[in-house]
């Protein structure tokens, strides 16, 4: 997420390579997502009250796992999970553009230097638990308790063979271990709060426009015959559930502050000068909230994606061009599948209170919305 420059192009080319031979994107992880789905929702009975926002974290975590380590988070190490988490979230609650604008000199700055450092803490925290978890993969192929066999089961053991692979054959490369921690990190970190805050934004919004549901409903049953899983092969024929999810990605908005880019050379934009080696942001949510685009901006209406077509590329919720999101089939298939399989199955129902439509706190990094609880009741 970080990275620049040679070394980015050729960890970007191997992850995204890597992702789709994994089947990312293919059938297998439509299984692998419907699986999670089910094993979280299936027992649920009418009057449990559901934590959904804990329920969507621990569910994209486990997808993401899987690619990983090949393992999901169970009774044995959920604490780790969940006190990880809470890590994390300090971090992404509290990092804001005032991290960002800092100059140089101020820095150095006890206010600053502690302030950066407290916010780091979660990065080391994660990094090392992750590292952990390779180390102990790498143990395990020496002793021979686990074998890489010729297709990688997973994203770990398909970098330690390119990393062989580069050694082997006296390439100068950027594979090496310190390099794996953090393509691993990115991917960890990347892959799980974005998608489920998405998620708990599709629930609060569902709550609050109860006709939304009700349509998206009927459109998917007619679809699915109410008898069988909705599949990524439906989308031809869901159309106002797609322009839904667009919708639930342009009102959530939920990477406030785009990553940051290093100028490569002088350029003007706008008017502007930009110099080689500054910094330099787009910022997503302004486009999101362009009223020359999305009449009525603050209003969710997926009806808008019905009536103008051009609306679905002004939607950049995963960013565009060389530096968008690597994550975002993967994203798009949790999305359709998680959603419209919770709300093809279940009448939603908020317990107290309705979510309000306003996020947690504005100015974090990560645009979340407040924590509320559900109950499901099962169509038959
Ligand atoms: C709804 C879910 C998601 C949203 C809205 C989202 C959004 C974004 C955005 C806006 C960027 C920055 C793009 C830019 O700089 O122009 C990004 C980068 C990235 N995302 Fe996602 N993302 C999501 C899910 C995921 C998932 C599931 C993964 C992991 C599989 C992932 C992995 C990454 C990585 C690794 C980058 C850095 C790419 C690079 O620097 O080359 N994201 N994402």
């Amino acid at each position: 997420m970080f990275s620049n420059g040679d070394y980015w192009v050729e960890q970007r080319r191997f992850t995204l390579h890597t992702l789709r031979n994994l089947g990312v994107s293919r059938n297998i992880m439509e299984r692998r997502i419907l699986d999670e789905f089910h094993m979280r929702f299936e027992n649920v009975k009418s009057d449990d009250a559901i934590f959904i926002n804990e329920v969507f974290e621990l569910i994209t975590a486990n997808i993401i796992n899987r690619i990983l380590f090949s393992y999901g988070f169970d009774e044995k190490n959920l604490d780790k999970f969940y006190s990880l988490k809470k890590r994390m979230d300090y971090q992404l609650d509290n990092a804001n553009l005032l991290e960002a604008c800092v100059p140089e000199f101020a820095q150095k700055f006890s206010y600053f230097k502690k302030r950066s450092e407290k916010m780091m803490e979660p990065f080391f925290d994660v990094k090392n638990f992750l590292q952990d978890q390779i180390v102990e993969r790498m143990e395990e192929i020496k002793n021979g308790t686990h074998e890489v066999g010729e297709e990688p089961s997973d994203f770990v053991d398909a970098y330690l063979m390119e990393i062989q692979k580069m050694k082997d054959n006296h390439i100068e490369s950027s594979f090496s271990l310190e390099a794996l921690v953090m393509a691993v990190f990115d991917l960890y970190f990347a892959g799980q709060e974005t998608t489920a805050a998405t998620l708990a934004w599709a629930v609060c919004y569902f709550l609050n426009h109860p006709d939304v549901v009700e349509r998206v409903r009927n459109e998917l049953r007619d679809v699915t015959g109410g008898n069988r899983d909705l599949s990524q092969n439906d989308k031809l024929k869901t159309p106002y559930f797609n322009a839904t999810i667009h919708e639930i990605q342009r009102l959530a908005n939920i990477v406030t502050i785009n990553l940051f880019r290093r100028a490569a050379e002088d350029v003007e934009i706008g008017g502007v000068t930009i110099r080689k080696g500054q910094a330099v942001t787009a910022q997503i949510g302004n486009i999101l909230s362009d009223e020359r685009y999305f009449a009525d901006p603050d209003k969710f209406n997926p009806d808008r994606y019905l009536s103008d077509e051009k609306l679905e590329n002004q939607t950049i919720p995963f960013g565009i061009g060389k530096r968008a999101c690597l994550g975002e089939s993967l994203a798009k298939a949790e999305l359709y599948l998680i959603i419209g399989n919770l709300v093809q199955r279940y009448k939603i129902e908020a317990v107290d209170k309705t979510p309000s439509e306003n996020p947690l706190n504005a100015s974090s990094a990560a645009r979340k919305p407040e924590k509320f609880y559900i109950r499901l009741n099962e169509i038959k």
